[in-house]
């Protein structure tokens, strides 16, 4: 029965599942929102999903799963991301026939990778769907921190310039902190300022931005109708741009909230009481069935390419979670591809947005 069940992530378990190296992948890949790494040797939380192989470790949730035939609602990330974006372009032809200002939104890109000229031309292209306008400085892998801080104090003095986003990951020879912290409070679309932190994490205090993909994620959840208030929520992944700042939102929506990491001893557990997951690892199929309490809504940030041969590309994107168990125990989750990834550009049109309202005090 169970290997009936879970027949469709059978090479979900982490030994199993083969991770692409990056330089054979020309678009999408999780590195950006990888938190932490796991090592097959030593890490608590693999060490249970390999322990768990094919088969749920507690009998009540194959029972639940077993009772329950119906299948989780998929919460469409790619429609509501349109309906979004037909939103923001209104507004956009409503402030410029009434002021003569469109938004504008700089990019800047250091260096090659393929990964991130891919993501890069995607902005671009969604920018001059909704008439943002998009500048881009493309400067060369070996650029002096200097030369990309000229950029930024450029940007950041240009009037028509509103939003000002630098590309993650820098190359290596880059002190991120220093280059992030360089780019305007008012301008950071991205959100991840300290001060646009700082305040996202205290009570009473407003930040001018949040990050787009867990402001993607919340985005998701109220438009599809989920109660967030007095909820169990668990965000499984740490990082300073997805988990912490999800964890941060969830409980400013009165979530009791609880953090999931490489370190936490019993993750599965811990789960498994959540009504609302929001999974940000970068680990392919990491979330089992056996994790998810029955009925719970799930937002799968992961974006995870594994081999399959089938595929033209010689590879598919799957997420954290491992869709076809979570389909038969969840009420509603999140595809990938087609959840929060769409979503995650169009909260940054959205952030590009109130930018420009803010600065010409449109309402
Ligand atoms: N400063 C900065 N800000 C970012 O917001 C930022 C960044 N750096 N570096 C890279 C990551 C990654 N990211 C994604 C955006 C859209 C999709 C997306 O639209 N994915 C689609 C397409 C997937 C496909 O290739 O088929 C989907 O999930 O359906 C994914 C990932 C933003 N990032």
């Amino acid at each position: 029965m169970a290997s009936v069940i879970f027949a469709d992530c059978s090479s979900s378990t982490a030994a199993a599942t083969r991770f692409l190296p990056l330089s054979r992948l020309s678009v999408l890949h999780s590195h950006w929102s990888m938190p932490f790494k796991f090592s097959p040797s030593n890490h608590s939380l693999l060490r249970t999903i390999v322990a768990n192989g094919h088969s749920p470790s507690s009998p009540s949730v194959l029972t639940a799963v077993m009772a329950s035939a119906t299948s989780a609602t998929i919460i469409d990330g790619k429609s509501i991301a349109k309906q979004i974006r037909d939103e923001i372009t209104a507004e956009i032809s409503r402030m410029k026939d009434a002021i003569g200002v469109v938004p504008g939104l700089a990019v800047i890109l250091v260096g090659d990778r393929k990964d991130s000229a891919t993501y890069v031309r995607n902005k671009k292209k969604a920018c001059e769907s909704v008439g943002i306008n998009s500048y881009e400085a493309h400067l060369p892998e070996d650029s002096t921190e200097q030369e990309v801080l000229k950029y930024i104090s450029g940007f950041n003095d240009d009037p028509s310039v509103h939003g000002i986003l630098v590309q993650l990951p820098l190359p290596s020879h880059m002190n991120e902190q220093k280059i992030l912290n360089a780019v305007s409070i008012e301008k950071d679309v991205d959100g991840f300022h300290p001060l646009n932190i700082g305040r996202l994490a205290m009570r009473g205090r407003e930040p001018l931005f949040v990050p787009c993909t867990p402001k993607g994620c919340i985005e998701l959840l109220h438009r599809h109708g989920v109660q967030i208030e007095g909820k169990r929520a668990v965000v499984i992944g740490r990082s300073n741009i997805v988990g912490m700042p999800a964890a941060l939102l969830l409980q400013r929506e009165d979530a009791t909230v609880s953090i999931v990491h490489s370190r936490t001893k019993n993750p599965e557990e811990i789960t498994r009481q959540a009504d609302i997951i929001i999974s940000a690892v970068g680990m392919p199929n990491m979330v089992r069935g056996s994790w998810i309490k029955p009925g719970a809504v799930i937002i799968d940030v992961g974006i995870n390419p594994v081999e399959d041969a089938k595929s033209a590309r010689g590879y598919r994107l799957v997420g954290d979670v491992c869709y076809e168990e979570a389909c038969k125990i969840a009420s509603a989750i999140t595809p990938v591809p087609g959840g929060v990834g769409p979503m995650t550009i169009a909260m940054l049109l959205s952030n590009s947005l109130s930018a420009a309202k803010r600065v010409h005090n449109f309402k």
